[in-house]
Order: structure tokens, then C-alpha cells, then sequence
């Protein structure tokens, strides 16, 4: 057994408690999706060494580095943009010199050899003797790669880097900030903290009313973050495919609300290819994807205005957390009124498994008491880019479901980040739309 003598108790018991993880990691047997042993042991695991870290980095050092994350963000962002990651990856093992990257890549060598330099530690580039050579994480790096996140990086490299600075405006609103926050933006007085005005105030000054108005401008920043959320999704698409009970929907049509250029659908067909097809229904739907299977249908439309009727199953996947509980209630509202609409349809039919009542299935990274990092990162995420926006709690998202006529009846934890609320329609609430 692992055992260091020379450490202290406790520190002697967080490394035994690494190696136990680590070992059901090396363990793991060659399964496509990992189980959930083997997710939970990366979990631990990070919880692990996050507390090393704060037992060998001093508490100043780690602060600097936390704050200046802020340069390997956009060290990335350039390898993203720059293709400095695909010209590493196209010069193969031997790697490429200095001034060839430079003038292959269109950069200043000398800039250009600090920016690799701050790609090292993310594995990006690897410095040996005078050439450069991709490092492992390169080829996550570059556009069209099966697991690449290079959408990702763009959008938050780009869109996100560009409003993060406003994010003491949610917080204090009326605080007087230095220049640069406060020459763009005139918050209104009666902007209260982290509200939708307060937001809403911050892209003003940005020159845009919302981040969806921003891209429905630059339709080329539009398929960025399309690409981004279906790239961020990779592996959440496995566990969310896995961890539900899907097989109860065979023979059942499916609308995915906001289900941008059907990635997910796409995806649940081919491992579930019993449900029968549907809708993927998105503002920005112009054309089908030419990939599209024959049995989806794309639909474009405004889900604040309707969501399309007659599917016993809706699917929203990181749509309400993009918006304030108003709007909330307004798409909950109005997908409820299509699941009324479906009752009647689905009772009509036989789809053989004696399932007859619509459903609809929420995915959301729910905030928990223990919370992980990537949901609190995410919450400030909408916290600062989308009005109103924020992760809830299931209770946050019950109470918002309950005050529509629908009702959490059960939650579904996936390997994943996301949870599923799965909610059905209350059909003795009186229509709350109608009530106030
Ligand atoms: C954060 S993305 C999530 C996309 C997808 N569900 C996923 O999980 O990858 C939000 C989606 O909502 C769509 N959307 C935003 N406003 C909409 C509206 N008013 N009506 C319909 N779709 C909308 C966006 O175009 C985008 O595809």
C-alpha cells in the first residue's frame, strides 16, 4: 500500500486518497462512456488536488495565477484564431521552427515565441531545443477536429473576454467604476444588482441589446457559437443519452426547444434509434443541416412566441438558464400549451408503450449545495452575459415549473454536468397565464 511516512497525517491521507482515484482511473476498463465509478474518481480526484494545491502553492502565488488567467485565456483564444494550433499539429513530430510558424501563421516571431511560451502549460505547444512542436492538447485546438474545442475557446475568447470586465456592473450596479467600465455604460438609477436591467444596461454599452441580438447581427459569430455549445456538449451528449430512460420514448416523436442545429437530436437517435424522430425547433433553423436524418424535422421559430405542438416529449437543454424568470415562465408557458395540445394527439395514438402523458425534460447544470466548479463558473457565465440569465437550484426550477401548471416529478442525475428534470403537466393547476 502507498503510504509516505515523512508527511503529516492529513497530508499523508489526501495522497493515499489521490492514489486510490487515480488507480480506478488506470482501472477503468474500455468502455465507451465511462461509468460512474470512474467519473466520480475524477471528481474526487480534482477535489483532491485542488487541495494539495492549497497545501504547496502559497496562497499569493495561486492568486496571481488565478488573476492572470485572464492572458492564458487569450493565449488560446490566438492559438484558436491565429491557426497556431493547426500549423503546429500540420508540421508532425518534428515540429516547426520559429520563423517558419511566424510567417506561416502571419505573426511577429518574438510576440509570437511568448505567446507559445504561456501555450506550454496547457499542453498546447512544447518547446524542444530551437523548434516547436504540437503538444497534446493541439489538436483539441483545431477547427474541425472530432473533439475539438476550438468554437469554444473562440466564443469565450472573443464574445466573453469582450463583457466579462462589466461583471461588477450585476454586482453593484450603481458603483462608480473606474473609466473603463463607466465610460460605456450609464447604467438606469433604478438598475437594481445583478437583474435584467443591470445586464441589459451592460450590453447596452457594449452596443448590443443582448448576446442573441449580437449574434443574430454577425451570423458568422452566430455558427461560432453554435459550433461552441455543440463542442462544449461532446461528452455531455453521452451522459445524457445514458443516464435517462429513454427506451420509455421508443416510437415517440421528440421537439427539442432550442435545439440550435440539431447536435443533440442527432446524437440520441443514434443511440436510441427506436424514438421516432421530431423537431428541432430554434430561431436561428434557416435551412436543414445536409447531415440531417430524414427523420428530423427542422423548424424555425421564436419559442416566446409558441413552441410546435403534437410531440409526447420536449427536450430544453441549456435554454432557461439563459434567461430571467419572467422569460422563464414565458417559454414554460408556452410549451406547456403545446403539451395540452399533444394530449389530445398522443391519447389518440398508439404508440404501444402505454405511455400517453407528454413530458417534458429540462437539462441543466442545477446548482447544488456542493456545486461543482464548472456550474459555478457557468452561473457567472449568465450572471454577466444574458439578461436575467442564471444556474437554479431544483427548487428555484420547481417553484418556476409550478407557477406554469407543471410539475418536477422526478430528477435524474447524469455523469455528466447536467441534471434532467423530468416534468409533467399539473392538470389541476388553473391556467396561470390566465390568473394574473
Ligand atoms: C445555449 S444554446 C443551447 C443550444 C442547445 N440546446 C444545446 O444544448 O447545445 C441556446 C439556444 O437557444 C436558441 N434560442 C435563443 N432564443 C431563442 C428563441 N427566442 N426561440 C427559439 N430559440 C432560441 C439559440 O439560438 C440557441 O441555439
Amino acid at each position: 500500500m502507498f503510504y509516505q511516512p515523512s508527511l503529516n497525517p492529513s497530508s499523508a491521507h489526501l495522497v493515499t486518497q489521490l492514489v486510490k482515484c487515480i488507480s480506478t482511473i488506470e482501472n477503468a476498463g474500455p468502455e465507451q462512456i465511462e461509468n460512474w465509478e470512474t467519473v466520480q474518481a475524477r471528481q474526487q480526484a480534482e477535489d483532491l488536488l485542488l487541495e494539495l494545491q492549497r497545501l504547496v502553492i502559497p496562497i499569493n502565488k495561486r492568486l496571481r495565477y488565478a488573476t492572470m488567467g485572464i492572458f492564458e485565456n487569450q493565449a488560446l483564444y490566438l492559438a484558436v484564431r491565429l491557426g497556431i494550433a493547426q500549423a503546429l499539429v500540420d508540421a508532425g513530430p518534428g515540429g516547426v521552427d520559429l520563423h517558419t510558424l511566424a510567417s506561416r501563421t502571419g505573426t511577429v516571431a518574438g510576440p509570437l515565441e511568448r505567446i507559445l511560451r504561456a501555450l506550454q502549460p496547457n499542453d498546447v505547444a512544447v518547446q524542444c531545443d530551437d523548434r516547436w512542436v504540437a503538444g497534446e492538447a493541439a489538436l483539441a485546438l483545431c477547427p474541425g477536429h472530432a473533439a475539438s474545442v476550438a468554437a469554444a475557446i473562440d466564443y469565450y475568447g472573443n464574445e466573453m473576454y469582450t463583457i466579462v470586465g462589466f461583471l461588477g456592473k450585476q454586482v453593484a450596479p450603481d458603483c462608480e467604476w473606474p473609466a473603463r467600465q463607466a465610460s460605456s455604460d450609464t447604467p438606469s438609477p433604478s438598475a437594481a444588482a445583478g437583474s435584467e436591467s443591470a445586464s441589459q444596461a451592460c450590453y447596452a454599452g457594449l452596443g448590443m441589446p443582448s448576446l442573441y441580438t449580437h449574434f443574430a447581427a454577425h451570423t458568422d459569430r452566430q455558427a461560432v457559437f453554435t459550433n461552441a455549445m455543440a463542442s462544449l456538449s461532446i461528452h455531455h451528449n453521452d451522459y445524457i443519452s445514458a443516464d435517462y430512460p429513454w427506451d420509455r420514448h421508443e416510437g415517440q416523436r421528440l421537439c427539442d426547444v432550442g435545439g440550435a442545429d440539431g447536435n443533440f437530436f442527432k446524437h440520441l437517435l443514434a443511440k436510441h434509434p427506436l424514438i421516432a424522430g421530431g423537431t428541432v425547433y430554434d430561431v436561428t433553423v434557416t435551412l436543414p443541416p445536409t447531415d440531417a436524418p430524414a427523420k428530423l424535422t427542422f423548424v424555425h421559430g421564436d419559442f416566446f412566441k409558441t413552441v410546435p405542438a403534437g410531440h409526447p416529449v420536449y427536450f430544453m437543454r441549456h435554454i432557461l438558464h439563459n434567461w430571467g424568470d419572467s422569460d422563464v415562465r414565458r417559454i414554460l408557458s408556452n410549451t406547456r400549451q403545446a403539451m395540452v395540445e399533444s394530449l389530445c394527439t398522443i391519447k389518440a395514438s398508439e404508440d404501444g408503450n402505454g405511455n400517453k402523458n407528454p413530458v417534458l425534460l429540462i437539462a441543466e447544470a442545477v446548482i447544488a449545495p456542493k456545486a461543482q466548479r464548472e456550474a459555478i463558473l457557468l452561473d457567472l457565465v449568465m450572471l454577466n452575459a444574458f439578461p436575467g440569465g442564471k444556474e437554479r437550484t431544483v427548487e428555484e426550477y420547481s417553484a418556476l415549473c409550478e407557477a406554469e401548471g407543471l410539475r418536477i416529478v422526478q430528477v435524474w442525475p447524469t455523469r455528466g454536468k447536467h441534471s434532467i428534470l423530468e416534468v409533467h403537466l399539473d392538470l389541476e393547476a388553473k391556467d396561470a397565464s390566465k390568473e394574473e
